[in-house]
């Protein structure tokens, strides 16, 4: 052990590739066991755990302890067996006896000051949080704790800002917050942390979470040192990774591999904020617990899914992140298609992680190879508006001006299954568009033989019923119906049913990282990405990705604020679809 922590065996080649140079007799499992990876029984939940449970309890499926399996996936071969990242045993806890710490890793940049702090924080002020916790931020930028405490409250943009005793709460609530300044690939300055943390958790049981808030380059550098140097060793430790996990199959798989030499499987929680939202958590309840739905949800009834982004603003002071990615990697191949797998899968045993995900990864991998011929890209160019001018994506000084990385994206894809086979999925994704929004758009067939088929005129598709549910903005599920206008002569009208969120529901809507990180402090993995999920989404989307950089495929440009290209619209006719969000009032 003492081997592996002078010589780091880990370290990132460049900043998309990974490589592992690990010296095999020291990354066995035997050896691995002896790392203080993750400490075993702990006496955390708090308090606030019973309320996890309580509001979940309607839904859940238990595992004969009572709480979620935490099983490690059979998939995952190279997971290091260690048998201390057993989940504590829950039954005898006494929250008194435990604390939680939280160290968010690049606490000086836009993601943790625009997200992580802020839901910490509304969890705090809605009382999640367990009695004891301490946060720590953890970055580069020297600061102390009244700087760390200072950004926390200028950059508070919660839900719960305009609160009742808001202020109150924040004083309380920054009392808890600690920074400590180190170097991402520092075992010595992990060390120092772990010192602090093992002071402000006095001596009780801990249980650890560090979010990796950091450009990929340097997540496997601070899984090592964290792992080695700040684990607990008397309860569990757990790392939420952001993305990007790779920029393809190859990246991908050697980031996994290097995260494994220090951490299970089932201590990495990796993010897709978008499981997070509470219309896709929806999604499944909408399905399985309405007679009127479930039946319907295949290719018997329903004609194509659309997955729709959009956002009205560019890459902004992100560009240089963004060229290397694009919009393929930033939305499609993570956010639109664990959509998808949700949407598609078939019903799980249970709703335990590991049954829904075993469900996921089999959609993901029934997926029809994706052809250029099913994608169009395209990239916005400046343009002048009501005296106002947009530039362009190239016209970012951090963009190359012959970059042809798309910012918009559409797909066709397939799923060669029973359920789904010949049915059009549908993705578009864009930014710098006419409007920030993403939804599901469910079209069904037609009705065979409809007796008034007269009074829809040669449009048939005006007849479509369509289930829309729109994450954001405006949360709401609403199915497009045929009904009778009013009155003695027979016309007939397209109807909403419309469940709108702020109109049916006064209480506010948590932000999808409040839920996320409450999961993973209660180790419930369900909306997290499990390493075979993520194989086979990247299996999916690598090789048109490698098609369009080789053949430098030139996107088609689109001005600011547009709908995008007109390309997206023949792709779907092509499929025989229409998109569902053509008209102002859809
Ligand atoms: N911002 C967003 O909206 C989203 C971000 N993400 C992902 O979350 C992670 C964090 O994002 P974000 O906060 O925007 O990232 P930032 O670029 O703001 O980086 C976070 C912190 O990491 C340190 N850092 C930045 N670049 C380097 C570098 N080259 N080497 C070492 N340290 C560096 C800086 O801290 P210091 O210099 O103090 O050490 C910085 O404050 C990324 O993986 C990103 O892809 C995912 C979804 C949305
Ligand atoms: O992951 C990402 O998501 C955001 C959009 O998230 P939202 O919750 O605000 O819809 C996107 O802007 C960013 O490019 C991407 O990396």
């Amino acid at each position: 052990m003492t081997k592996l922590l002078s010589n780091p065996c880990c370290h990132p080649s460049s900043s998309t590739t990974f490589s592992c140079f690990h010296n095999e007799s020291l990354c066995s499992s035997k050896k691995m066991a002896a790392l203080p990876i993750s400490g075993h029984f702990s006496k955390w939940p708090p308090k606030s755990f019973t309320r996890i449970q309580l509001r979940r309890s309607d839904f859940e499926l238990r595992s004969s302890n009572g709480y979620p399996l935490n099983a490690v996936s059979l998939q995952d071969e190279g997971s290091v067996v260690n048998p201390l990242a057993e989940e504590p045993n829950f039954s005898d806890s006494a929250e008194g006896d435990s604390t939680l710490s939280i160290t968010v890793v690049g606490a000086s940049g836009d993601l943790a000051k625009k997200k992580i702090f802020p839901a910490l924080f509304a969890l705090y002020y809605e009382d999640w949080l367990p009695e004891n916790f301490v946060i720590f931020g953890y970055s580069r930028t020297k600061m102390n704790d009244e700087e760390l405490r200072n950004m926390i409250s200028r950059t508070l943009t919660c839900r719960i800002d305009q609160r009742e005793n808001c202020d109150d709460k924040m004083t309380q609530f920054l009392k808890r917050c600690f920074y400590h300044s180190g170097q991402y690939n520092s075992e010595e300055h992990f060390s120092e942390l772990d010192c602090k943390l093992k002071e402000k958790e006095g001596g009780r049981l801990s249980n650890r979470l560090f979010y990796l808030s950091i450009p990929p380059n340097i997540f496997v550098d601070v899984a090592r040192c964290a792992s080695t140097r700040a684990s607990s060793t008397t309860g569990w430790t757990r790392v939420i990774v952001e993305k990007p996990f790779g920029r393809d199959s190859e990246s991908s798989s050697e980031l996994t591999k290097c995260l494994k030499q220090f951490l299970n499987e089932d201590q990495i929680f990796r993010i897709d904020h978008y499981l997070g939202k509470e219309l896709v958590e929806n999604l499944s309840v909408i399905r399985f617990s309405n007679l009127v739905f479930e039946p319907l949800w295949s290719r018997n009834y329903i004609r194509n899914v659309q997955f729709i982004f959009s956002e009205d603003f560019g890459t902004e002071g992100r560009g240089g992140y963004f060229d290397n990615y694009g919009i393929i990697r930033d939305i499609m191949q993570n956010h639109l298609l664990q959509i998808l797998a949700l949407f598609a899968m078939e019903t799980p045993v249970s709703l335990d992680a590991e049954d829904i995900r075993n469900e996921k990864v089999k959609v993901l991998r029934s997926m029809k190879q994706l052809l250029l011929e099913n994608v169009v890209v395209g990239q916005y160019k400046g343009h002048s508006k009501g005296g106002k001018t947009y530039l362009g994506y190239t016209d970012d000084p951090t963009v190359p001006n012959n970059s042809v990385t798309p910012t918009f994206a559409a797909a066709a894809l397939f799923i060669n299954n029973a359920r789904w086979d010949g049915v059009p999925f549908l993705m578009k994704a864009g930014k710098a568009l006419h409007t920030r929004r993403a939804e599901i758009r469910v079209q069904f067939r037609h009705v065979p033989g409809n007796l008034y088929k007269h009074t829809f005129g040669t449009d048939l598709d005006l007849a479509t019923n369509e289930l829309v549910l729109r994450v954001q903005p405006d949360e709401a599920i609403y199915l497009k119906i045929n009904n009778k206008v009013p009155g003695l002569e027979m016309r007939l009208d397209r109807s909403d049913l419309n469940l709108l969120y702020k109109a049916r529901y006064t209480r506010e809507i948590p932000d999808a990282y409040e839920r996320l990180l409450l999961d993973a402090i209660a180790g419930e993995r369900r909306l997290f990405i499990r390493s075979d999920e993520l194989d086979a989404a990247w299996a999916l989307f690598t090789p048109l990705l490698k098609e369009l950089e080789d053949r430098k495929i030139a996107p088609e440009l689109y001005p600011y604020g547009s709908r995008g290209p007109v390309g997206a619209h023949y792709l779907a006719a092509k499929h025989n679809v229409r998109w569902g969000d053509l008209t102002g009032e859809d």
